[in-house]
């Protein structure tokens, strides 16, 4: 387990940080590849720092935003992860951003991630930036305790691409990436914030079975160090 735990003192600095951060890893992607990658979450935690991050100078035409994982609901949907993404980030100057949505208007859940995993291997891999978050139950993107494919989505001998979940406290239908799509991302944060969370954490890192707690899975197993950003 490799892990760099970063403490603030609020959400305003903690996004801040992180936006300059991922800013100057972005850069640096499209110095080197002509293009860049991020996938972000979605939640109540990350409104500030997406707001932060789309005023930042990057070439945002040069950069695909993506999500770690979705609910199967369309965008105008206010639980949709992309809705979130949409009046948060792309936004400002991260207007010019591309993004790559994973609900797709299919037949049924697998059949969308099938779609979306073809789109994302067209992306290249690891992607440049990936920020996860957490649940209180453990859960990291849609690796949910318990949920129908935690098994397959947490293997690492799951190939990288989307597939789908359905949990107990999960709600809709998911679309989530696998670890192997996340586990090795040039730059892998966990966003986290609250003392609720920072407990949680706690937790995760204790002895136990990563089926109780996902999150576990990249905490002990994640090929890049996770960098973990919290604020009360
Ligand atoms: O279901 C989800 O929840 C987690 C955590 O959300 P938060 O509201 O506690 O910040 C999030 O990381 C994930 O992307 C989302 O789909």
């Amino acid at each position: 387990m490799s892990v760099n735990f970063h403490e603030f003192e609020d959400g305003v600095a903690l996004a801040e940080e992180l936006a300059d951060r991922v800013s100057a890893t972005l850069s640096d992607a499209i110095s080197a590849r002509g293009t860049a990658t991020i996938a972000v979450s979605g939640g109540s935690t990350p409104k500030a720092f997406f707001k932060t991050l789309s005023t930042r100078d990057i070439d945002w035409a040069k950069v695909t935003v993506t999500l770690v994982d979705e609910r199967f609901v369309p965008a105008d949907n206010p639980r949709s992860n992309h809705l979130l993404v949409c009046e948060n980030l792309l936004q400002n100057k991260a207007k010019a951003a591309n993004f790559l949505p994973l609900y797709r208007d299919a037949g049924s859940a697998e059949e969308a991630a099938q779609i979306v995993s073809a789109d994302a291997a067209s992306l290249g891999a690891p992607f440049d930036v990936a920020i996860l978050g957490m649940g209180t139950d453990g859960h990291t993107a849609s690796f949910f305790p318990r949920g129908s494919n935690l098994a397959e989505a947490i293997s690492a001998t799951t190939p990288r691409g989307v597939i789908t979940m359905e949990a107990e406290g999960a709600g809709e239908t998911r679309l989530t990436f696998t670890f192997a799509s996340l586990q090795d991302a040039r730059l892998l944060v966990l966003h986290i914030e609250g003392q609720g969370k920072k407990d949680v954490l706690a937790a995760a890192e204790a002895d136990g079975p990563e089926t109780d707690m996902p999150i576990r899975a990249i905490l002990r197993r994640a090929a890049t160090p996770v960098d973990i950003y919290w604020a009360p």
